[in-house]
Order: structure tokens, then C-alpha cells, then sequence
């Protein structure tokens, strides 16, 4: 197998739990972690066997790539997510899991899903417009799944509650090869809204029978992502 060097070590892939209903779809997913082998890429995922998100991880594990699912406690049952590929980790919430990906990570790659995609797909991307990360986002655009979407964005853009210099803040292509060679040339689209060091977290104390939010500065930890 040809190996092509990469300045990234983890993707973290968004995707949908269904596999959706045209064959395209289940051939991106399969591409996308062969490209991402390939590349000696770490996937870094929301854990389980079903949908896309199943057979991107399952394909990774099967030829020899690392796999990370990170994934919420009450969402381990089989029942509901089927059996998870290589290392898992649980967390305590949906929360903690987006944050989990992402600190995992070095970029992130969205393939087509449905409202959980979309969600974890935006967040990432108005954290980097917020400074939060300067992390690539990239949309796997399989056989124009995502034009509307990007001719939202770009309505956003011309009713002026996207800043032109915004819009290009993720990347999109058509295959997995061209969206990874766009990831490893991107350079952050920084407005510098908020410092990314100033952005800071604040540390959940667990105590018996209460949570309690520490909002002093020796509990504050920054985001480390
Ligand atoms: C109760 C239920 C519907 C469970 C489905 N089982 C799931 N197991 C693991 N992660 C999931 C599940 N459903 C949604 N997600 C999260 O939301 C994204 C997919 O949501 P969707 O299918 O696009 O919207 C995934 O990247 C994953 O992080």
C-alpha cells in the first residue's frame, strides 16, 4: 500500500448513524477511511457500529488504522449503537463528547448525515470562526449531498450574518482524496476575534448529590484543543 505523509495524526469524522438510501454514500465512507489509512490517519469518531459511521470505522480497524470511539454512557447499549470498532471511550454526555472529539483531533471531516451531523459540523465550525480552534473543517460534499447547505451559507453571506471573510472558513469537495489534499494546504481564516487562549472552561467538581461549577481562576482550566 502507497503511504502518503500527512501533517495530521487524528481526523475526527462526523457522519450519519443511518447509512442512507443510495449506494454513493456507503462508497464514501469506504474511501474515506482507505484515504485516510493511507495516510497513516488516526480516526477519531462517535463510537458504534451503525450507519456510516460503522462502516468508516470498521474499515479503518480492518486495515490496521487507529480508532477512537468517544461515546456518551447511555448510548453504550448495543441495542442502540451495535459493537464498537477498536479503542472506546465513554463520557459522561453528548457535551463532553463534542469536546472529546475535538481535543482528539487535529482536523475534522464531515460526511452526509442528518441532524446530529449537521450540529456537530456547524459547532466545530463557528468554534473556529469564535477562535476557540484553528483546526481544519472539511465537507465531504458525495455527490452534491451538502449544495443546499452551501448555498444557505452563501445566502447567509449576502444578507450579511456570515462576514465574506467567513465563508471560506471550512473546505469542501466532491471525494475523499481532493478533500484531505484541500485540509493539508488550508490556512486558519483568522479574524482574531477572541484570542484561542483566552477562551476558558469552566471545571465541573463532581461532589456527592451536587455539581458544582467552580468559576474561581485557579479552577479554570483553559480549552485544550
Ligand atoms: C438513540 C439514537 C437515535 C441512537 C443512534 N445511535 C447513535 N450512536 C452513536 N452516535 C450517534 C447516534 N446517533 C447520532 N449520533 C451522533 O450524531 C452523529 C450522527 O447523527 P445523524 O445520524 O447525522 O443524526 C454522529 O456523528 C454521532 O456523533
Amino acid at each position: 500500500m502507497e503511504i502518503v505523509k500527512s501533517r495530521f495524526k487524528r481526523v475526527c469524522v462526523f457522519c450519519g448513524s443511518s447509512s442512507g438510501n443510495r449506494e454513493c454514500y456507503r462508497d464514501a465512507a469506504t474511501d474515506l477511511a482507505q484515504e485516510l489509512v493511507t495516510r497513516r490517519l488516526n480516526l477519531v469518531y462517535g463510537g458504534g457500529s451503525i450507519g456510516l459511521m460503522g462502516l468508516v470505522s470498521q474499515a479503518v480497524h480492518e486495515a490496521g488504522g487507529h480508532v477512537l470511539g468517544i461515546i456518551p454512557r447511555t448510548l453504550m447499549d448495543k441495542e442502540i449503537t451495535g459493537e464498537t470498532y477498536g479503542e472506546v471511550k465513554a463520557v459522561a454526555d453528548m457535551h463532553e463528547r463534542k469536546a472529546e472529539m475535538a481535543r482528539h483531533s487535529d482536523c475534522f471531516i464531515a460526511l452526509p448525515g442528518g441532524y446530529g451531523t449537521l450540529e456537530e459540523l456547524l459547532e466545530v465550525i463557528a468554534w473556529a470562526q469564535l477562535g476557540i480552534h484553528d483546526k481544519p473543517v472539511g465537507l465531504l460534499n458525495v455527490d452534491g449531498y451538502y449544495n443546499y447547505l452551501l448555498t444557505f451559507i452563501d445566502k447567509a453571506v449576502d444578507d450579511g450574518f456570515i462576514k465574506p471573510s467567513q465563508r471560506h472558513i471550512f473546505v469542501s469537495a466532491p471525494n475523499a482524496k481532493e478533500l484531505v489534499q484541500k485540509l493539508e494546504a488550508y490556512k486558519p481564516v483568522s479574524d482574531g476575534v477572541i484570542a484561542k487562549s483566552r477562551w476558558e472552561v469552566e471545571k465541573k467538581v463532581q461532589q456527592p448529590q451536587q455539581v458544582v461549577f467552580c468559576s474561581n481562576t485557579s479552577m479554570q482550566t483553559e480549552i485544550a484543543l
